[in-house]
């Protein structure tokens, strides 16, 4: 017999003070484009938001999306920069933001949820009026910056056992579509639902030190230090600044983890072992 069955229910076993800490609770998902992978890996992600939710927990998944956007524009020969980790946007990129993150990215983890038995429903923040934005830079254009969430969508979804699957967009005062950081998007929803976790799954496994280890507890004032000697750089820059926003908003704990590595989200809420960087609330 090449499979331990007693470590199987030894591990279910070991789970239940987890699953009764986590029972009711709400738990906010940001899926990078790079954490992303093959099929196979959508399929382990999908089990794990699935069983999650099987287990009395309400899952939201907030996506990103960059590299497929990237892809498009780029067979569309549509030139696009960034500018501190955002895509600069005008009309034309927005129109295929939304194409990709709404159509293909969104559906995308809508079908392989539900082909593990769940029951995701696809929407983006212009739906139900669940994030209100105004333009954050006028250098980027089209970019947004939340300034209002609205849940009420999202409980009326978790009532009815269903798992909420968000596209990071927004619309303006007046109706417009912005394109909002999906990091960004997903601190503003966790916040307005005052999420127990919020979890940053990404390409690497957790915030690096100088030295390039994971730092497995980060406090506000690491996060301000490690910014200022540029240890934290890059697309790290607004994880943690989305993480400092989010505690400051109501979420209990932040969690910057690496996506790819299988049943991550499971590792870091249901066993002792966690996973990646955690950013707690005081
Ligand atoms: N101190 C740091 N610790 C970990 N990663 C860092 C750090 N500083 C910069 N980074 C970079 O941030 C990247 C994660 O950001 P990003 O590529 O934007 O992720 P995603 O596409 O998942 O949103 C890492 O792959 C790494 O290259
Ligand atoms: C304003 C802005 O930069 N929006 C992002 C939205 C997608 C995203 O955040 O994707 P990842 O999480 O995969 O990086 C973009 O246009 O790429």
């Amino acid at each position: 017999m090449n499979r331990d069955w007693i470590a199987t229910a030894r591990t279910l076993s070991e789970a239940l003070p987890y699953l009764q800490r986590y029972d009711d609770a709400i738990v906010v998902i940001k899926l990078g484009g790079h954490a992303m992978g093959s099929d196979e890996a959508m399929e382990t992600f999908a089990r794990d938001v699935v069983l999650m939710r099987q287990v009395g927990v309400n899952p939201v998944v907030v996506h990103g999306g960059g590299p497929m956007i990237n892809e498009m524009l780029g067979r569309l020969d549509i030139q696009s920069e960034f500018v501190n980790g955002k895509r600069v946007t005008d009309e034309a990129t927005m129109e295929v933001v939304e194409m990709v993150l709404s159509g293909r990215v969104n559906k995308r983890i809508v079908a392989a949820i539900n082909a593990q038995g769940g029951r995701a429903v696809g929407l983006s923040g212009k739906d139900a009026n669940l994030v209100t934005c105004t333009p954050a830079n006028p250098e980027l254009g089209l970019v947004g910056d939340p300034t209002k969430v609205d849940p009420s969508i999202l409980h009326t979804l978790f009532r009815d056992d269903m798992i909420p699957v968000i596209a990071p967009l927004g619309a303006g005062e007046n109706g417009e579509t912005y394109n909002i950081n999906g990091d960004t998007a997903a601190g503003a929803i966790a916040a307005a639902l005052r999420a127990d976790r919020l979890l940053l799954l990404t390409d690497i496994d957790g915030v690096r030190d100088a030295e390039g280890r994971v730092i497995t507890e980060l406090t506000a004032q690491d996060i301000h230090d490690l910014v200022a000697d540029g240890t934290i750089a890059g697309g790290m820059i607004p994880k943690t600044e989305t993480a400092l926003a989010a505690i400051e908003g109501g979420v209990r704990a932040v969690v910057i983890l690496d996506g790819r590595a299988p049943n991550a989200p499971l590792l870091e809420l249901f066993t002792d072992h966690g996973a990646g960087s955690i950013i707690r609330a005081k």
